[in-house]
């Protein structure tokens, strides 16, 4: 069961007390693991991420049987700074192509069996610029990681939390920037790709913000330079988290909304694993901030929780091996 969500309070509350992965089902996968026919570690990661996810999901054979991809869209002020390639109209357009099942997330999340969820909030109501004011008030922040924190469905063994929102890689290098400090042009980078003189612009807007902004925590953070879409993700991870459900994160934005969560409790992010390492400069700075190393590397710039949806594959394919190979005594086979 989910706690309520009624305060912020609540929701470091919830996050602080979540349970840990559950240390007998670890031992237990790593017994299994050290019994099958295969040479010790010649599996790679393959091997590690079977045994987390088996310890989240309490079992020495876990499946994955009902995943669930969500999509979280939301619009924000800043792109008034000239900061995006694209016009923001298109936040409500793609949703309308996550809908009719026409965008990358889609083809992705079928292959991966996954149900998928599309939650735009408020387009209609962009975030502030946060180059003046906070993005968001605190009744703002709270409705938006409600909304995260209520998608996550009951039965969901597996979570893929993606975004689209014109604007939010200057967010997502906003956050990074205000949480770990070093300049702006460490984390901004080309989005959907502007040239030389926006991404100086960016960088300059980036640098603004931050220096605006004398935020406390991790949820402060998240209000003053998040998104709606920001904040929702943070949301769902954060109910994963105390339904010991596992998420794999996706890219840039999907791991600033996450790095916000590691500022409020320092185990917040133990039950997810990245997906893949974007192509947006920061997120390989992010991840290595975060501790995580990426499954997939291979160029992806898109969002919508396109890598991380690819990456349930790679997780399929762990526990195809770990649950379902014969141990040596099984399959009569000598160990070394
Ligand atoms: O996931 C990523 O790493 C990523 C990197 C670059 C761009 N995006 C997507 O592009 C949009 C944001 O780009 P921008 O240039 O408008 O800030 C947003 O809809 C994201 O889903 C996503
Ligand atoms: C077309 C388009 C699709 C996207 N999907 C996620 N972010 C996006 C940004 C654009 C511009």
């Amino acid at each position: 069961m989910l706690p309520d969500l009624n305060t912020l309070s609540d929701f470091r509350n919830a996050l602080a007390q979540a349970p840990a992965a559950d240390a007998a089902a670890r031992s237990a996968c790593e017994a299994r693991n050290g019994q099958l026919t295969k040479p010790p570690g010649a599996l790679g990661q393959l091997e590690e991420i079977a045994i987390w996810y088996g310890s989240w999901r309490k079992t020495d054979r876990p499946e994955i049987e009902t995943p669930q991809v969500i999509v979280f869209a939301g619009n924000h002020g800043v792109t008034a700074r000239g900061v995006s390639a694209f016009p923001s109209e298109v936040t409500v357009q793609m949703v309308a192509n996550f809908k009719a099942g026409g965008a990358a997330i889609n083809q992705l999340a079928r292959l991966a069996g996954a149900r998928m969820d599309v939650h735009a909030l408020d387009l209609e109501r962009p975030t502030a610029d946060f180059t003046r004011e906070p993005a968001m008030s605190e009744a703002d922040l709270l409705q938006a990681l409600q909304t995260g924190w209520s998608a996550v469905h009951s039965d969901t063994d597996l979570l893929v939390v993606g975004e689209m929102g014109i604007g939010n890689t200057t967010s997502a290098a906003a956050i990074c920037n205000a949480l770990y400090g070093g300049v702006a042009s460490d984390w901004t980078g080309r989005g959907t790709g502007v040239g030389d003189d926006a991404l100086s612009l960016k960088t300059q807007v980036v640098a603004e913000a931050v220096a605006l902004h004398d935020s406390r925590d991790g949820l402060d953070v998240l209000r003053c330079l998040g998104g709606r879409e920001v904040a929702a993700m943070a949301g769902a991870i954060a109910a994963a988290r105390i339904r010991r459900i596992p998420v794999i994160l996706d890219g840039f934005i999907c791991c600033a909304a996450a790095a916000c969560l590691v500022e409020i409790s320092d185990h917040a992010l133990d039950h997810a694993i990245a997906g893949h390492q974007s192509a947006e400069g920061g997120h390989q700075a992010l991840l290595s901030r975060l501790g995580k190393s990426p499954l997939l590397s291979l160029g992806l710039r898109l969002g919508e929780g396109s890598g991380a949806a690819l990456a349930i594959q790679v997780l399929k394919g762990a526990l195809a091996c770990h649950s379902c190979m014969a141990t040596f005594a099984e399959a009569g086979v000598s160990d070394g």
